[in-house]
């Protein structure tokens, strides 16, 4: 099954791209002698820079590696990610699948562009995104998710491995039937307990992150049951267990376990709900419930779990909450890799040199720790300050931009990783998330629509050599924004914004035009 010779183009015809995080890009593909198994996804886990010379297969080398501390020196980060990875998917090939909650390898190639892992295709959706469009949603159908994810969790755990990023982007259904199977997949920051060496994750988000990962003690099976209990309470509220102004005080809340079932739709939810999200949300792990314990829960076995109707103020909170969590992955990603914004010709220049390479992003992430030592959390001028650290001068006029779409709480501070994990995506992001970043850079009050004045206090509040050379002519601005407003009711809504750009090529050019430093 572990053989490198082959090539991949002999066997798969790739497809579409299904995703993609920092050092990966996932695509559907054929399998080209047809067979049961004849649709798969694809993960590519980009070997970036090899610092040795001469190139090492990781295939071979990941077996010496995970057992010696030394080897894992010498790896790159993206190395390091991927050597782990692989190691985990091993384990789980040996030891854990065929399960229906838990992702399948079925084979392995390996390329100067990296390593390729052939899955199980997913095709019924992320966990929310599911969640959200059903009809009848109730605790029965929350309490069915749990059961899902607690099978896979048990059997992971029994095979001594912990997955660490649990979290609903990495729980796929399967396919679209009703009663699809869960997935549980991505074992990128994954360990193999007494085995591996853990990744420390610098992305991502901590709304899933335990305490003891926070104060950086022994993470054991019981830390995914902890990101359980927060996908959990988000699912029965429609919002995260911890909320806070600031980063810091986010962490705060997460080291006491202070959360609470005060907002009044928590009224409508059974007690036994609300005694296993306290369970699993305990600060000491040991305390946890495990993943086999749960298994046997009266909730999530269905026999105290509500049938009727989810209340509609959880359902629309739900919506928003997952509208909110993809605009953040989407956001600056986008910005600068859409094949939309590539028909302008600097822009590409820009864009090319902006597309950050794993070693830039530490590069970048090394240089934002050495001005900021405690914590992740940045302010705009510290943010500036890395742009020009990093020579990223053409980024500068849209620090701001870039910094209010990621600071949530408008309390002008961003979690740093955020922006990080946005540049890393920018290789995978597609075209209609870059005029919708595009078009948020504009609606400055984020009200949905863009009015006359935003677009022109967006132009105003760039430098001058970055406007088109007619916008001081009266009338220029004017024409832009009339041709915009297909309705002309004065303002502009993202389908019209969309449809604008699609229409017209030049109108597009002196769009962004305006978002193109020199
Ligand atoms: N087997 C699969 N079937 C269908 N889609 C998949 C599959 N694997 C991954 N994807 C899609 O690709 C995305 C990225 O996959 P994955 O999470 O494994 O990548 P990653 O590079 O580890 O990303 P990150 O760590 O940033 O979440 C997933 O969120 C999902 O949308
Ligand atoms: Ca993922
Ligand atoms: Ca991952
Ligand atoms: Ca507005």
């Amino acid at each position: 099954m572990w053989q490198k010779a082959r090539e991949l183009s002999d066997d798969y015809d790739l497809k579409e791209v299904l995703g993609g995080g920092g050092f990966s890009v996932v695509r559907r593909a054929v399998r080209k002698s047809a067979g049961v198994k004849s649709q798969v996804a694809i993960k590519t886990i980009k070997r970036i820079g090899n610092p040795g010379g001469t190139p090492q297969s990781l295939v071979e080398e990941n077996s010496k590696a995970s057992k010696e501390d030394s080897k894992w020196k010498q790896f790159s980060i993206s190395d390091a990610l991927l050597i782990n990875e692989i190691t985990v998917m091993r384990k789980i090939v040996e030891d854990v699948i065929p399960h229906p909650n838990v992702i399948s390898l079925y084979d392995l190639y390996e390329d100067l562009n990296g390593v390729h892992l052939v899955l199980e295709l997913c095709s019924g959706g992320e966990l929310f995104d599911r969640m959200v469009d059903q009809e009848k949603y109730s605790e029965a159908a929350a309490a069915a998710v749990v059961r899902q994810i607690a099978n896979g969790l048990s059997a992971l755990h029994c095979a001594n491995i912990i997955h660490r990023d649990l979290k609903p982007e990495n729980c796929l259904f399967l396919n679209n039937s009703v009663s699809s199977p869960l997935k549980i997949m991505d074992f990128g920051v994954s360990s193999v307990e007494e085995f591996t060496q853990p990744i420390v994750g610098l992305f991502g988000s901590i709304d899933y992150v335990s305490p003891e990962v926070l104060s950086q003690r022994r993470v054991t099976s019981a830390t995914d049951m902890w990101a359980l209990g927060v996908i959990l309470y988000i699912l029965l509220s429609g919002d995260s267990p911890f909320h806070a102004t600031s980063y810091q005080q986010k962490q705060k809340l997460i080291l006491a376990g202070d959360f609470s079932f005060e907002d009044h739709t928590w009224t409508s939810i059974s007690p036994s709900a609300k005694q296993l999200i306290s369970s699993l949300l305990t600060v000491d792990p040991q305390k946890r419930p495990t993943a086999q314990e749960l298994l046997l829960h009266r909730w999530v076995m269905g026999q105290s779990a509500k049938q009727e109707l989810m209340d509609a103020e959880i359902i629309s909170r739900l919506h928003a909450f997952n509208a909110r969590r993809k605009f953040r992955v989407a956001g600056i990603a986008s910005l600068l890799s859409s094949t939309v914004m590539l028909r302008t010709k600097k822009l590409r220049n820009l864009l090319e040199a902006h597309d950050l390479t794993p070693e830039e992003l530490e590069k970048l992430r090394m240089h934002f720790k050495k001005l900021h030592k405690d914590g992740d959390i940045a302010t705009l001028s510290e943010f500036e300050e890395v742009l020009k650290a990093m020579n990223m001068y053409s980024l500068l006029p849209l620090a701001r931009r870039i910094f209010d779409l990621f600071d949530n709480n408008h309390d002008g501070t961003v979690d740093m990783r955020e922006i990080l994990c946005g540049f890393s995506n920018l290789r995978n992001s597609k075209g209609d998330d870059a005029l919708q970043l595009c078009f948020q850079m504009y609606d400055t009050d984020r009200s949905g629509c863009i009015t006359k004045e935003e677009v022109a206090s967006m132009l105003r509040a760039l430098p001058e050599d970055c406007l088109p050379a007619d916008i001081t002519e009266p009338g220029t601005l004017d024409e832009i924004f009339e041709r915009m407003d297909a309705n002309t009711d004065g303002k502009v809504t993202f389908e019209e914004f969309k449809s604008a750009m699609k229409r017209d090529s030049s109108l597009q050019d002196a769009v962004l035009h305006s978002l193109r430093p020199t």
